[in-house]
């Protein structure tokens, strides 16, 4: 089995006007956390419930968003669709998109249905699975098909 390697980073959220009236000052100043920890990597945020967790990775949901302010899943699929336009060859890439919340799993694609409720399954070697709709994305114009 390969190396494994964890890399900790902290996001730290701008204060709140509320916390800057109340005299908060910020006591770190942040480095690049996109360019330092999400290459090749499997990605989960953790930290008490404001901190931004919801907001690092999918920053707003506003498409025309100024890059700055993206979350980590738009940055991801901009660079991969650049890296995979370079490549200049046919690509089938493959989305799926989960939520587990209070020991639910839901796939967040199956709109009509209103998010599905998966079912996490347990192979005879105790690997565990599910099936989750997968969009297909057009490499060129890089929306579902
Ligand atoms: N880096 C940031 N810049 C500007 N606003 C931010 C940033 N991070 C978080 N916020 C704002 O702080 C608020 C809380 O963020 P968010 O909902 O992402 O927290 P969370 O950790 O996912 O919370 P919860 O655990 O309760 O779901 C939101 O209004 C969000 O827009």
């Amino acid at each position: 089995m390969g190396e494994v390697c964890v890399r900790v980073a902290v996001r730290v959220r701008p204060l709140f006007p509320k916390n800057v009236l109340h005299n908060h000052q910020l006591c770190v100043v942040p480095d690049t956390v996109y360019k330092s920890c999400c290459y090749n990597a499997t990605v989960f945020a953790y930290g008490q419930t404001g901190s931004g967790k919801t907001y690092t990775l999918g920053g707003g949901h506003v498409a025309s968003l100024p890059e700055e302010e993206s979350g980590i899943i738009g940055r991801v699929a901009a660079d991969l669709f650049v890296l995979l336009g370079e490549r200049r060859a046919a690509v089938d890439v493959r989305v799926s998109y989960m939520e587990l919340y209070q020991e639910e799993l839901r796939d967040l694609l199956e709109v009509q249905t209103g998010n599905k409720e998966l079912h996490v399954r347990e192979d005879d070697r105790g690997n565990t699975g599910n099936t989750p709709r997968s969009a297909r994305v057009c490499v060129t114009c890089q929306v579902c098909v």
